[in-house]
């Protein structure tokens, strides 16, 4: 999407203690995300997520992940934990997604290594419609997520007029790089913030926010001296 402001949304996934849900906080994340995928290693229950929903700062915006959960977990979820977003991972299609009411992100399995063509955009606005944007994701369809792969970023192709996120493999190193190259709306890490499943490392946290802020600032400048 055309570039209007200078700020890359941030958004950390998989937390599952309060303490890396304060400290999310203080670095200035946008949102954090609870996983409910019954085969993730960071999953946790609605009664887990509603603990961490009172660590959040305010504005920071609470997430909740689902990859082909039944419409009565994402029900519950909804109920008790009040993510103000909600994000598929899995075989959701359009009328699932937006049955609950709120926004949703739908995610996109890119699958690894290059060969692949070009993300056909308008392909997938039609098939999702209701979506408030896209994820683009690493894994393979079928795949688990969060396994900390990236995928071959010259798939997505300037122009995406509605807004998307990057994920898959994103860490301190490479989101710099990745922020500059496709000018996401948004970037997702999880287990590139880790020490292992599920438990986030703070210093890890704040050097993949510094790297952001850094994108930011470079594609400031471009812009500036171009008037
Ligand atoms: O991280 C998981 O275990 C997970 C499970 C089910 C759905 C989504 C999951 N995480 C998402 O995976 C990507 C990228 O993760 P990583 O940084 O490569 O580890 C991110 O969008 C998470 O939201």
């Amino acid at each position: 999407m055309k570039r209007t402001l200078f700020r890359t949304r941030i958004k950390f996934c998989g937390m599952t203690r309060p303490g890396d849900v304060r400290l999310a906080g203080e670095l200035g994340v946008d949102a954090v995300g609870f996983i409910f995928a019954a085969d993730s290693p960071r999953r946790v229950d609605a009664e887990e997520a509603r603990a961490m929903r009172v660590a959040l700062a305010p504005m920071v915006s609470p997430v909740a992940v689902f990859r082909d959960n039944s419409s009565e977990e994402v029900r519950d979820v909804v109920r008790r934990v009040r993510p103000v977003l909600l994000q598929f991972h899995g075989n959701e299609e359009d009328a699932f997604c937006r049955s609950f009411g709120l926004p949703y992100l739908k995610a996109i399995a890119m699958g690894t290594g290059s060969g692949q063509g070009a993300v056909d955009f308008i392909a997938l606005r039609v098939r999702y419609a209701g979506a408030s944007g896209f994820l683009f994701d690493s894994h393979g369809a079928g795949e688990s997520p969060g396994q900390g792969r990236t995928f071959d970023w010259s798939r997505l192709k300037p122009g995406i007029e509605t807004p998307f996120f990057v994920s898959g493999g994103l860490t301190a190193d490479n989101v710099h790089d990745a922020a500059l190259a496709l000018l996401p709306w948004g970037v997702d890490v999880s287990s590139g913030i880790e020490r292992s499943p599920g438990l986030k490392d703070g210093d890890l946290m704040r050097r993949f926010v510094e790297e952001v802020r850094r994108a930011d600032c470079a594609e400031l400048g471009k812009s500036c001296e171009a008037g």
